[in-house]
């Protein structure tokens, strides 16, 4: 029998889904906005249904009530099918999880410990976890996570500066967006073997922001850290931040603990250099200085970056543009690609403007990519390879 499997991506402000049966997507859909302006937009492959309408304020609130409004609709799409497996992505994964596994309570216990590492994004993805056991409660539940595909890159790149003691006891530098990472891998892999054996680096830029530097599939080093905070500023996060400042604000100003963590994960970032939107779009399209402040940090922080990863790959072959920014602003991908003659990057304007898959002009010494990512098809194959596993 063809497995039903359901993948849910409950994101900061966001769930993703998709319905698969077997390999082939049924249906897919997102619930954006929640707490703020909660949308929900479907597209049933299988039977036609497309729903795209705001949440009524009873349904959006929080993402637990928004599973709720979602899983009747699934239901009557399964049409009384069971489902076999639900994949979750989860954040962080810690030390130990170095690769998808099926949820048991002791599993779930371990993961809620990590919640303080990742508070915008673990505590919605535990409640998809148990949203989705209380609705298929016979269905094998499995967690893939954010941090695995970088758990075996260098130790230089796992470590801070910092005693040792605390890098035994996990305080390391996790990385993630690994799903990402992977599939981005997996596509190269499958198209493109050259460039997947050569020296990458992808940018996942998304409402959470980062890079990696990728050799023949392996995670060589990325920008995130111990959390989702560090490296690039992101919708509403900080990126890099000098330590010293976490100290001044708690010391010196004499803030708590919990107002230094909103202001740094939800109030930083394009939001807060903005004053505006944490939303790409929305800057790209505002005629307000402190926006166009906002997208110039955004994109001298990769440009940075770009470097420093190219340094330690020595040299670069190829660059990956993805995430919602990445696949669709144009204007972004062609100020971070702008005069990069050191590396002997160019793109071509009108490939850009058309998104094509390759936007490197022809005289391009590297490669310039934009691939859309696909988290939920990751976790499909996991949690497929989960599935056969268990029977
Ligand atoms: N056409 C576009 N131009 C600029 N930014 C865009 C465009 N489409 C989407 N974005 C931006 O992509 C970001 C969301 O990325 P996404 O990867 O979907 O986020 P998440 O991290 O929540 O999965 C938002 O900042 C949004 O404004
Ligand atoms: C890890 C992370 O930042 O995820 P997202 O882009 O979904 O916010
Ligand atoms: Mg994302």
């Amino acid at each position: 029998m063809v497995p039903v499997i359901l993948v849910l991506n409950s994101g900061s402000s966001s769930i993703k889904f998709s319905l698969y049966s077997g390999k082939c997507e049924q249906l897919k859909g997102q619930i954006s906005g929640l707490g703020a302006e909660p949308h929900l937009a479907l597209v049933s492959h299988a039977s036609g249904l497309t729903i795209d309408r705001n949440l009524q304020d009873d349904e959006g609130t929080s993402h637990k009530t928004a599973l709720a409004a979602l899983l009747p609709i699934l239901e009557r799409e399964l049409g009384g099918r069971p489902v076999d497996a639900v994949g979750h992505r989860v954040v962080h994964g810690g030390v130990y999880h170095t690769s998808p596994l099926k949820i048991t309570d002791t599993v779930l216990q371990d993961l809620k410990a990590l919640e303080p590492l990742a508070p915008l994004h673990q505590p919605h993805n535990l409640a998809g976890v148990e949203a989705a056991r209380a609705a298929f409660p016979g269905a094998l539940q499995t967690a893939c996570f954010d941090t695995a595909f970088h758990r075996k890159h260098p130790w230089v790149n796992d470590t801070f500066a910092l005693p040792r003691s605390l890098y035994d006891e996990g305080v390391r530098r996790y990385g993630f967006h690994g799903l990402s990472y992977e599939f981005i891998c997996s596509h190269l892999k499958e198209t493109r073997p050259d460039v997947f054996r050569g020296r990458v680096v992808v940018a996942h830029l998304g409402n959470g922001a980062s890079m990696c530097a990728i050799r023949d599939g392996q995670s060589i080093g990325s920008t995130m850290g111990f959390t989702a905070l560090d490296g690039l500023p992101m919708g509403t996060r900080c990126g890099q931040l000098d330590p010293g400042v976490v100290l001044y604000l708690l010391t010196t100003k004499g803030m708590s603990a919990d107002a230094v963590s909103d202001l740094l994960y939800k109030n930083s970032g394009l939001k807060g250099l903005s004053g505006i939107s944490q939303d790409m779009r929305r800057l790209s399209e505002s005629t307000d200085p402190r926006a166009a402040e906002a997208i110039d940090y955004f994109v001298f922080r990769i440009r940075r970056e770009l470097g420093a990863m190219a340094a330690v790959l020595n040299g670069l072959d190829t660059l990956v543009f993805t995430g919602g920014i990445g696949e669709n602003a144009a204007l972004i991908r062609k100020r971070v690609c702008a005069e990069q003659d050191w590396l002997g990057m160019l793109i071509d304007e009108a490939r850009n403007k058309a998104r094509e898959e390759d936007i490197s002009a022809a005289t391009s010494q590297i490669k310039v990519l934009v691939i859309p990512t696909n988290e939920e098809e990751m976790i499909r194959r996991h949690t497929e390879t989960l599935l056969k596993a268990a029977l």
